[in-house]
């Protein structure tokens, strides 16, 4: 199944930049869907048009659709809240709120209207423990998040995604920051997380795309070039664009 579908979407900021061109492209449910290629692609850009991030950008040209379970969230009746709510974002920097570990997971529970304490406990618990972070915090929950290492800020940040019960999360260079244990555990996170809901991924480096993708989409300069399979794609890429890319010969 489809979980997201996007159509002839292209995108223009104020600066006469055309970020996205005709980007037609299926997204599907439960799997790991990676948007890679060099910077400047188009790929933040797109990850911004799935919970309408851009609408705070200086965006004078848009024009296409994208379908969430059908129906498009670019369409000016959208309740831009509860699609950010189902559609969570996870950047690469990661930045806590100023606030304890709980109240990280708990903050948006709470703007919801959620006030009991054992929901919210419980919610805590279960969002760690999908990131894999419970065994390391839960004797300290009430200490700030920014003592956390970047690699466990990180995955808190993704727990606080997670605790809004999201159906698709979109990740841009979420491991950028990190070192390679922690960029190892926040994989190893997505691949289990898969079987609840829709990743789409920016990847900070093209090893990261061949090592996580499902489905792997190449951008170049606000073009798809090709999308399928990660492992036919990364061993077998259709376009040589795509080919001299993956070899390294530029970006
Ligand atoms: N808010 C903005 N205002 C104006 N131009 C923008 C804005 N955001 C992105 N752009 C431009 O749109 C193009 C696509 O950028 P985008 O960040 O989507 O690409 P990307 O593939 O994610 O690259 P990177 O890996 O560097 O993040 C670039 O030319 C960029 O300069």
């Amino acid at each position: 199944m489809d979980k997201i579908v996007i159509e002839h979407l292209s995108l223009n900021y104020s600066d006469g930049t055309e970020s996205l061109k005709d980007v037609s492209l299926r997204i599907p449910a439960n799997q790991i869907t990676v948007l890679f290629g060099p910077a400047g692609g188009g790929k933040s850009t797109l990850l911004r048009c799935i919970n309408r991030l851009n609408d705070l950008a200086d965006v004078t040209m848009l024009s296409g659709r994208v379908l969430l379970n059908g129906v498009d969230v670019l369409d000016p009746h959208t309740n831009v809240t509860e699609l950010r709510r189902r559609v969570g974002m996870v950047f690469s920097r990661p930045v806590p709120l100023p606030l304890s570990i709980y109240q990280n997971i708990t903050y948006g529970l709470e703007i919801a209207g959620e006030r009991r304490k054992a929901r919210l406990d419980e919610a805590v618990e279960r969002a760690l423990r999908q990131v894999v972070l419970w065994d390391e915090v839960s004797d300290r929950l009430q200490d700030p998040a920014h003592a956390l290492s970047g690699g466990q800020q990180q995955r808190l940040c993704i727990a606080r995604v997670l605790a809004l019960q999201p159906e698709v999360i979109l990740l841009d260079e979420p491991t950028s920051a990190l070192d390679p244990v922690s960029t190892f555990k926040i994989e190893t996170t997505l691949r289990e997380l898969r079987s609840e809901l829709t990743i789409v991924l920016a990847p900070h480096s093209t090893q990261q795309a061949a090592r996580i993708a499902d489905t792997a989409a190449f951008f170049l300069a606000g073009e798809l070039v090709e999308m399928q399979e990660g492992e036919k794609l990364f061993v077998n890429p259709k376009d040589p664009r795509t080919q001299d890319y993956i070899q390294g010969r530029f970006g």
